[in-house]
């Protein structure tokens, strides 16, 4: 499968307006986003567009000059609003509505408040509207499927906001990296931004190296607005993502095969035995094991225990049988068994690869299913609800098939 991408090498950080302005100089047309913004019902800005030379690199500088007397406060209702009353189309208006969701996220957490009452400062302001919606717009517009970017170097020291000095990164954006790769540095600047953090958290699927399955055709750079040590830009590679399904054990045919059935009824056993026997069960080939509560002889509660196998290890697991449990003795039946064949792919989540088990049946997709291990695993290491990991694994996947 192969997808049209961005890879984001983000050494300098990355913002709204940065990452806009790589996006038009990858060829996101600048009179096609100011038509795209008219659509807007927000009026008193100016987009300003124009060339610079960031530390020896020609870059793309998008600005947003707002008058500042229309500068007001906004809920994240009022910024929905705005975007649901544009004619954009609907995957942009999407896009832009779910970055918002995040960043209102972000900052009720930090200001311990519920998302709904969080009012956008800096954020609402028109030059957030404007980059978000146009960088949904332009990503849509170059036909970006996939996003990735690199470590996010997010600078270091303080930043003057409307709640005075904050840390950087400020604590919004740094609610947003949770699970993101990113690193402080030495420059004592404000690197990457709230809302360049929002885009990345909700849109990216993966970060640290350039993929190994990317492969770049050309190169954007969207600047900064300080001058810097280092080129304050963003450099976007514009490329393809190669993504094939990696098979990790062999597709299982979905034809029928023979099996037994191994069963035996047991009414005189500790409880304490049947995970141990169940355990040496399966590493002696048993293909799936279980045990059925049932009423025996003298109405005694009691347990069924039922073995798949096949037939090759049929002695091992007799032997298992009645050397490890009370069972004196068992039976076995032929069963046909059919199973729908496999394989795996992994998708990079903003917190980690996950492995995908994707199972088809006579040629179609049945079912796809995230490896619960590997979103536990993940969701313990970002401190994110396994359920949720759960979720966005599943949705990422679906994308895939
Ligand atoms: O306005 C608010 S509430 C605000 C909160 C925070 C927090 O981290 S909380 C940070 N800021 C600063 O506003 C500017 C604008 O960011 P953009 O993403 O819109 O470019 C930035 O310096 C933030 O650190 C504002
Ligand atoms: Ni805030």
């Amino acid at each position: 499968m192969k997808y049209n991408a961005i890879y984001l090498d983000c050494f300098a950080g990355i913002s709204g307006n940065m990452l806009l302005g790589a996006l038009l100089d990858a060829g996101a047309p600048a009179e096609f986003l100011r038509a795209e913004l008219a659509k807007l019902p927000v009026t008193d800005y100016e987009v300003n567009i124009k060339r610079v030379e960031k530390g020896g690199i020609s870059a793309c500088y998008l600005d947003v000059a707002v008058d500042e007397a229309a500068h007001s406060h906004r809920t994240l209702a009022d910024i929905i609003s705005i975007i649901d009353n544009s004619e954009l189309k609907a995957a942009v208006k999407t896009t832009a509505k779910e970055i918002f969701t995040r960043l209102a996220a972000a900052e009720a957490k930090v200001h311990g408040v519920e998302p709904e009452t969080v009012h956008f400062h800096e954020v609402g302001a028109v030059d957030s509207i404007v980059d978000i919606v146009g960088i949904a717009w332009a990503l849509d517009y170059l036909g970006i499927e996939h996003i990735y970017a690199s470590r996010l170097h997010v600078g270091n020291g303080f930043v003057e906001c409307c709640h005075g000095l904050m840390p950087v990164p400020a604590p919004a954006t740094a609610e947003l990296l949770h699970g993101i790769p990113h690193y402080q540095g030495d420059i004592k600047k404000e690197l990457v931004t709230p809302t360049g953090a929002a885009v990345l958290a909700t849109l990216a699927k993966g970060f640290g190296l350039m993929p190994d399955q990317f492969v770049s055709s050309q190169i954007a750079y969207g600047a900064g607005t300080w001058d810097l040590d280092i080129p304050n830009v963003v450099r976007l590679y514009l490329g393809i993502m190669h993504v094939p399904p990696v098979t990790e054990q062999p597709g299982e045919s979905d034809e029928a095969t023979q099996c037994l059935v191994v069963e035996t009824n047991i009414d005189d056993q500790s409880p304490e035995l049947y995970g141990y026997v169940m355990d040496k069960l399966f590493a002696a080939g048993a293909l799936d094991v279980w045990v059925t509560p049932i009423q025996m002889k003298k109405n005694r509660p009691a347990a069924k225990l039922s073995v798949l196998i096949t037939e090759d290890c049929r002695e091992k697991i007799a032997a298992i049988i009645l050397n490890e449990t009370t069972a004196i003795g068992m039976r076995f039946y032929p069963v046909t068994r059919t199973t729908a064949s496999r394989e795996f792919i992994i998708i990079g989540l903003p917190w980690g690869d996950v492995k995908v088990k994707i199972s088809s049946y006579q040629g179609k997709i049945c079912n796809v299913a995230p490896e619960y291990e590997d979103c536990r695993r993940i969701a313990e290491e970002a401190g994110v609800p396994l359920k949720v990991v759960q979720h966005v694994a599943l949705k990422e996947a679906m994308s895939f098939c």
